[in-house]
């Protein structure tokens, strides 16, 4: 939409046959904004003024597609990139796709906007003993709903915000649910009193250090949650937007399951030792017995994959060696948005860049590009 606005074509490829696809094919019912609305906005279009603060997986869906109508998107589905690579010789990027029957077909641009995201493939963790387990082992990006977990015994590993909410989740669905809480991990209440913790301390900071801010998020949180290391969530020796900013780990914001925690409704487990075929056995030496196991292990970049010859990308997770705010622009015409580690709002400010970056060379060559075509249709 930057792209367009300024009236520079682009050609967007995608992997999927919809848009939106990690919100449309790999999330559960229950999913809403966790932020609220004003904080994950696209650049130029505000959210409908009667959606809630947290709209539905639904809402949002809705607003991409309006985004997409409105500004007159038309990605080409079903090319999944395999390889892009730039071509020194003639100053371009080669970019391969492969569709649904193998074909391959490549694409030439001045110009590439890797924006592949940092949900892009599913974590699955080898855990020993995975494959004599009886039951199902799935992701959490294959969950839905707890329908059809009601009256079983469920472990849920990984308790970031995917693993706390589908965990709320099955036991809203009467399944008896337990979570592996592995490592320290910071939660902090959705709201606090009445205002959302994620616009309290946007604010915050304008006024005040980081470490100020975090000890009056832990303080409130003590205060509105209860002492959370009681019952199974140590947390980190660095505050929960100290270590956000440090590492990218993502504070977990509460929807509820911590109250279901309090009550004895979910159980928390530290890390598995090994899966049997009946259940699991945990580092503290207890062994329980599950019908089913969800991974909310997380996801991670594919960048790697078949990005080749760039140094913007690191090969181990993915990411832009630069951290952010400098993460968004690399060598030879080539760009980042959404790997910021600050959800929408990150992914919003890397696109306003990149199309500002291209907008003067791309102003520059315009009128050799018009002569070009015109020259070709004559
Ligand atoms: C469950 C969940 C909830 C979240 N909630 C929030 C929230 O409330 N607020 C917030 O700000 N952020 C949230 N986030 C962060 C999330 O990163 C953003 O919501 C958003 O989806 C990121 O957009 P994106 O376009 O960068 O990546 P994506 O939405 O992942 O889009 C990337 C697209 O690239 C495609 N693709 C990947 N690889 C290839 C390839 N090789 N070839 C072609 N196409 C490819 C994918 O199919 C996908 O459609 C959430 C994330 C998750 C997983
Ligand atoms: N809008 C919303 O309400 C929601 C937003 N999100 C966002 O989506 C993104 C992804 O979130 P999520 O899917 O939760 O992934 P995360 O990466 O945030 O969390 C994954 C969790 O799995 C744990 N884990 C990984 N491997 C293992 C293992 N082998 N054994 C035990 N635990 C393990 C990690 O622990 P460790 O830290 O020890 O590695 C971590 O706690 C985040 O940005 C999140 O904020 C997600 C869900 C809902
Ligand atoms: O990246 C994420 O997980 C988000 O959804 C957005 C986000 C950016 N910074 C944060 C700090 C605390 C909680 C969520 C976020």
């Amino acid at each position: 939409a930057c792209l367009k606005k300024k009236g520079i074509p682009s050609l967007i490829l995608e992997r999927a046959d919809c848009i939106a696809s990690l919100w449309k094919l790999k999330t559960y019912d229950r999913l809403h904004l966790h932020l609220p609305k004003q904080f994950c906005e696209l650049p130029f279009m505000s959210f409908p003024a009667n959606f809630p603060t947290y709209p539905t997986k639904n809402q949002f869906l809705d607003y991409l597609e309006s985004y997409k109508n409105h500004f007159g998107l038309e990605p080409v589905f079903n090319k999944s990139v395999v390889s892009a690579e730039f071509d020194h010789r003639y100053g371009v990027w080669r970019v391969v796709t492969s569709g649904p029957e193998q074909e391959q077909i490549e694409y030439v641009s001045q110009w590439l906007v890797v924006a592949t995201g940092e949900n892009a493939d599913e974590v699955m963790p080898f855990i020993e003993g995975m494959c004599d387990f009886g039951g199902p082992i799935l992701h959490s990006s294959f969950y839905r709903n707890g329908r059809s977990y009601q009256g079983k015994d469920v472990l849920v590993v990984g308790c970031g915000n995917s693993g706390m909410e589908v965990a709320l989740d099955l036991a809203n669905f009467n399944a008896r649910t337990s979570l592996v809480v592995r490592d320290s991990v910071h939660v902090l209440p959705r709201e606090m009193l009445g205002i959302s913790t994620y616009g309290l301390f946007i604010w915050m900071l304008k006024w005040f250090p980081i470490r100020l801010v975090d000890r009056f998020l832990l303080l409130m949180s003590h205060f509105l949650l209860g002492d959370t290391e009681k019952f199974g969530f140590r947390r980190p020796k660095t505050g929960p937007l100290e270590l956000k900013s440090i590492t990218g780990k993502t504070p977990v914001l509460d929807v509820g399951t911590v109250v279901k925690i309090k009550s004895g409704n979910i159980k928390v487990y530290p890390g598995i030792k090994r899966i049997t075929s009946l259940g699991a056995e945990f580092v503290d030496g207890r062994k329980e017995r599950f019908d089913a196991i969800i991974l909310a292990t997380g996801f991670k970049s594919n960048v790697p994959q078949w990005l080749k010859g760039a140094d913007m990308f690191s090969e181990k997770d993915g990411m832009p060696r630069e951290p952010f705010p400098n993460g968004w622009k690399g060598e030879d015409g080539l760009y980042a948005v959404g790997f910021t580690r600050r959800g929408l709002l990150g992914a919003s400010f890397d696109a306003k860049r990149v199309a500002e970056d291209i907008e003067f060379p791309w102003t520059a060559e315009a009128p050799n590009l018009v002569d070009f075509s015109t020259s070709l249709s004559l």
